[in-house]
């Protein structure tokens, strides 16, 4: 199997490549792909770590080399948020970014799982979809916009608010990736058996981890987002897509291209197999809160999906 991050000099790309190098398993070839001339040093840099997952790295205009037989595609390339904005304001850039590296995939390397890290994911996800289906190339099976972050964050703050233990703490989270269309699924929050909440912690909980994005961009003071968590949901995300190409089946939450019940692409559960996406899975019953949140989420998340569209189409 061989797994290549573009984008992989930056703060999301370099923690990628560590923890790929530390947890992919053995055998798995490792391709860094970045514009910045630093590229090939992280690749020689992590390849003194002494695992059996073999690192190149490539830098300049062209990722070929890096994509070439690759079987999973991370793309966190592209420019990060700072206080101040939103994550639709980085559009302008990473809509070009995402199309252009796209395109070099459908060339390249087109029976690839990609999954798509870059912000805004609503939006960059529509726009993969199009380019790949421009060159005659789209599987919805395979694409997948990574929500990893926010089942994380929802893992960690429900656990510390209710005192359980976080390594058996689950928590489903819904919707897009962008304030109120992250959804956590609180009402199916379980530590093995079933968390309850009052309404005041659903409301605050809800809004903590809509915004914890926003939270660790003001941390940061300017100095960009969050990249360390991500990495990790990132090499958690791959991890499990590399087992379901191994034929292990496994589930995981990810902003895919489903039965388009309440938006064209909607972050869900899904069970991963040898195909990519095996089979979408139910988003289970939900409280009247999160209907409502429903609701309340799709002129945005429709929205978002249509500008990354019109973006490759007109
Ligand atoms: N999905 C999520 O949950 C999530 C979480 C955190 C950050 N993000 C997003 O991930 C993206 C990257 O964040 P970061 O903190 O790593 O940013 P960063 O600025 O540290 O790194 C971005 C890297 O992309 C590279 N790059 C730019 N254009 C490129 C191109 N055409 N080809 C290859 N590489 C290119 C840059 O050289 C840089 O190394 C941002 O858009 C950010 O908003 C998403
Ligand atoms: O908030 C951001 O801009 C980065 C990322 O989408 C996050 O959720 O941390």
């Amino acid at each position: 199997m061989k797994v290549t991050v573009l984008g992989a000099a930056g703060g999301i790309g370099q923690a990628l490549a560590l923890l790929l190098k530390l947890q992919l398993p053995a055998g798995t070839d490792l391709a860094l792909y970045d514009i910045a001339p630093v590229t090939p040093g992280v690749a020689v840099d992590i390849s003194h770590i002494p695992t059996a997952v073999k690192v190149i790295g490539v830098s300049g205009d062209d990722p070929s080399e890096a994509l070439k037989e690759a079987d999973l595609v991370l793309i966190s390339a592209g420019v990060a948020r700072k206080p101040g904005m939103d994550r639709s304001d980085l559009f302008n850039i990473n809509a070009g970014i995402v199309r252009n590296l796209v395109e070099k995939i459908a060339r390249v390397c087109p029976t690839a799982c990609i999954g798509i890290i870059t912000n805004p994911v609503n939006t960059t996800v529509a726009i993969a979809a199009e380019v790949l289906k421009k060159a005659g190339v789209y599987d919805k099976r395979k694409l997948f916009g990574v929500t990893a972050l926010d089942v994380l964050r929802s893992e960690t703050f429900v656990a510390e608010l209710k005192g359980k233990d976080v390594d058996k703490v689950k928590v489903p989270v819904i919707g897009g990736h962008s304030g109120v269309t992250i959804l956590p699924l609180l009402s199916q929050a379980t530590e093995e058996d079933k968390i309850n909440f009052s309404q005041e912690e659903i409301e605050k909980l809800t809004q903590r981890i809509q915004n914890a994005g926003t939270e660790v961009v003001e941390a940061k003071a300017g100095g960009g987002s969050a990249t360390l968590s991500m990495a990790q949901a990132a090499a958690r995300f791959a991890r499990s897509v590399l087992k379901g190409l191994n034929g292990e089946e496994t589930i995981e939450f990810a902003y895919v291209e489903g039965d388009g019940k309440y938006a064209r692409f909607f972050a869900q559960p899904v069970k991963l197999g040898i195909e990519g996406i095996k089979k979408l899975l139910d988003i289970g019953e939900l409280s009247d809160y999160e209907k409502n949140a429903i609701e309340a989420m799709l002129p945005t998340l429709r929205e978002d999906i249509e500008l990354g569209e019109k973006f490759v189409n007109s």
